[in-house]
């Protein structure tokens, strides 16, 4: 038996202008989420299905970009993704390209547990959710007002990323994202792209698991596909440890990040903390992100190369914390 521990984020790279009542705001949901996961593990339940329990919870939630919030492609629409792994057996599902169903995540499981399949997308994966008979929802239901708000402005900015989290009232004070080195037809894809949502857990018996599941980027062109469905890039579990991962998707996706984290203690004998840095420290290239982890041991840890990153985790021994900057 270990001691279970658990991490979730909603996002790196947050602004630093962020008004502090959306921080709280922030935090408040990231703790109820924290707490959710936490009743789960002392009830027994399985570490896969304490990551779904919790990304459901943050996708239904429209603080966060994932399902109800998520961030809108350049003609307006949603097109969300999400992935789940199962680090006994290494068992996963992802989805990408969802357009009515409430939790990607839960789909993404689905795909994982109910099909010979890892992968399905857009309208092959409608068409699952259609036979799984999982909840869906119309349009309105995902896209809020203040992402319409958002959009206007990342058009106006010519960015195709561009996704601070701000009330309606403020968009006069997100400014500009940095921009990144890196263009796509000529356009500069901003470094910050916060608030895609994660969780990781080790239970008592030393399982670990991993979902993360976002909106993507704010004006993404249509059929963009991030890191966050892709296993190995946004999140990875094996017997070793769980990872999820935000920020710059294409960034994340170079430098196969979760899978990076297992591989370094896997290989180089690295401890959880000193894989994580690693792998921030030497496989990001310029990009911006950040990640979570949990080991079989019963370790948790973060690191992110950005401002922020909004992320809580608790363990067996009484410890829990949630923040968002360094
Ligand atoms: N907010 C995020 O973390 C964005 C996500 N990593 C993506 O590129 O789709």
């Amino acid at each position: 038996m270990v001691g279970w521990a658990i991490a979730v984020h909603g996002g790196a790279g947050v602004d630093p202008n962020l008004p502090t009542e959306r921080q709280e705001q922030a935090k408040l949901l990231l703790t109820r989420c924290l707490n959710l996961g936490i009743s789960a593990l002392q009830s027994k339940a399985a570490a896969i299905d304490v990551v779904e329990l919790v990304v459901r919870e943050l996708e239904t939630d429209p603080i966060f970009n994932s399902g109800r919030g998520s961030a809108l492609t350049e003609k307006g629409t949603v097109e969300m993704e999400a992935s789940i792994m199962d680090g006994p057996g290494r068992r996963c599902g992802a989805v990408s390209g969802l357009t009515t169903v409430k939790n990607p995540v839960s789909l993404a499981r689905l795909v994982m547990d109910k099909s010979p399949h890892s992968y399905l997308a857009f309208s092959g994966a409608e068409e699952f959710a259609k036979q799984m008979g999982v909840e869906r929802e119309e349009n309105d239901y995902f896209i809020t007002e203040d992402n319409v708000g958002m959009l206007k402005v990342a058009k106006e900015a010519n960015s195709i990323v561009f996704d601070y989290r701000i009330p309606t009232t403020g968009y006069e004070s997100c400014g500009v994202g940095v921009e990144s080195p890196i263009r796509m037809n000529g356009l500069p894809i901003s470094v910050y792209a916060p608030e895609t949502v994660g969780c990781v857990v080790v239970d008592s018996q030393g399982r670990c698991a991993a979902a993360t599941s976002t909106g993507g980027l704010m004006n993404k062109r249509t059929g963009r596909i991030g890191d966050s469905p892709l296993i190995g890039a946004g999140t990875y579990a094996c017997d070793a440890c769980g990872v999820s991962c935000t920020g710059e998707g294409e960034a994340i996706i170079r430098g196969t990040l979760a899978r990076e984290v297992a591989a370094v203690m896997e290989y180089k004998g690295l401890g959880l903390q000193e894989a994580v840095d690693f792998v921030i420290k030497e496989r990001l290239d310029e990009g911006q992100a950040g990640l979570i982890a949990v080991s079989k041991t019963g370790e948790v840890a973060y690191g992110f190369n950005c401002v922020g990153m909004f992320r809580g985790c608790a363990s067996e021994d009484g410890f829990m914390e949630v923040g968002i900057w360094e």
